[in-house]
């Protein structure tokens, strides 16, 4: 099995400093400047003063946590998850598995109104996609701003592809119950991995779970914090910054003392769109990593592999043969 990487700053670094937190309302230059630093140095971040409406995220926790306390009939009705949908346990279609239930689907409105299985479909079919109109906006501006502070010329590089009536992002909602075992902080929710798109946007209820892989095999705790969005690049980003931003692993415990509910959204391109590095970020020192590829091939790779495999490595050049 390859993996992917783990964050490059040391454990140490980690654990005193936590993840970056970035005020979206300061100067944007700054803004951009400390974003490109945190991709590169953590794959990670957290952002603040993201204007996001607070009541449109009360209406999603709210349909969330309605949703998984609500009947099995209701969930089984959503699901099973193939891969959308809903889904106890099992993760993907290799055999993973972990103590969530969870809700996946595409963020796209005219699916989300056919798909709402919910107790109130049209109530929470308006409230999912308010959230997730309200979250691709901020998505894109962290991709205008980073494209910004990597000195690309077209700014919307990258915020285009999700933008894009035919962008294949996906909503998920992680529902992981509390675990009262006496050892519960040892029982995974979900599996470590590395997430396959351009970039994930996570807010979690106030319960800790999350957490980020750094060297040496050890795993620093994220601290949960409602008002905040944690962002993550994915492999996706990794690919078009040519290596530059790291896709980095993370995974979610279980908790012994509340239950936590997370709420993602997965920017990703349409099916089609070709994915290969910025050619402004190519150069002789950093000649080309990746051959170009479809969204819809490493869809089909990230779905033939198991969560925790990394799938960037079967994409990459072979660097052996580049430097003869
Ligand atoms: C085991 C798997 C679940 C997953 C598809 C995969 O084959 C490998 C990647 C997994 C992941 C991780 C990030 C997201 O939660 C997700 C929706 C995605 O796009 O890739 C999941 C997939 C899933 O749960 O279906
Ligand atoms: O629920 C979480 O905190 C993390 C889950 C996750 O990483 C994912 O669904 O890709
Ligand atoms: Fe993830």
């Amino acid at each position: 099995m390859v993996v992917a990487s783990p964050c490059p700053i040391g454990s140490e670094r980690m654990r005193r400093m936590g993840l970056p937190v970035i005020d979206l309302s300061r100067k944007r230059t700054h803004v951009a400047e400390l974003m490109v630093r945190a991709c590169e140095e953590y794959g990670f971040f957290k952002v603040i003063n993201h204007g996001v409406n607070r009541e449109v995220i009360a209406r999603m926790e709210d349909e969330g946590r309605d949703f998984f306390s609500g009947p099995a009939s209701a969930k089984q009705r959503a699901g099973p998850a193939n891969p959308m949908g809903y889904g106890c346990r099992s993760i993907g279609f290799n055999g993973d598995s972990g103590e969530v239930e969870y809700l996946l689907l595409h963020a796209n409105p005219t699916y989300i109104a056919q798909r709402s299985k919910a107790r109130h479909p049209s109530r929470f079919c308006s409230a999912v996609t308010e959230y997730i109109e309200a979250v691709r906006e901020v998505a894109c501006q962290i991709l205008e701003l980073l494209a910004e502070g990597l000195k690309i010329p077209d700014r919307e590089v990258l915020s285009r592809l999700i933008r894009e009536g035919e962008s294949d992002s996906v909503f998920r909602m992680n529902h992981y119950p509390c675990c009262k075992e006496r050892d519960a902080s040892h029982r995974v929710g979900f599996g470590e991995h590395s997430d396959p798109q351009i970039l994930t946007l996570l807010r979690s209820n106030g319960v800790a779970g999350l957490q980020i892989s750094v060297e040496d095999g050890v795993w620093v705790p994220v601290t949960p914090d409602p008002d905040a969005f944690c962002v993550n690049v994915g492999d996706l980003l990794q690919a078009f910054t040519n290596g530059r931003f790291v896709s980095v692993r993370h995974r979610a415990m279980a908790n012994s003392f509340d239950t936590r509910m997370s709420m993602i959204y997965f920017g990703a391109p349409p099916l089609h769109a070709q994915i290969k590095p910025i050619p402004e970020l190519i150069s002789p020192q950093n000649p080309c990593r990746y051959r170009p590829f479809t969204w819809a091939e490493y869809k089909k790779a990230a779905y033939s592999l198991r969560l925790g495999d990394s799938r960037l490595d079967l994409f990459a050049m072979d660097m052996n043969v580049l430097s003869s």
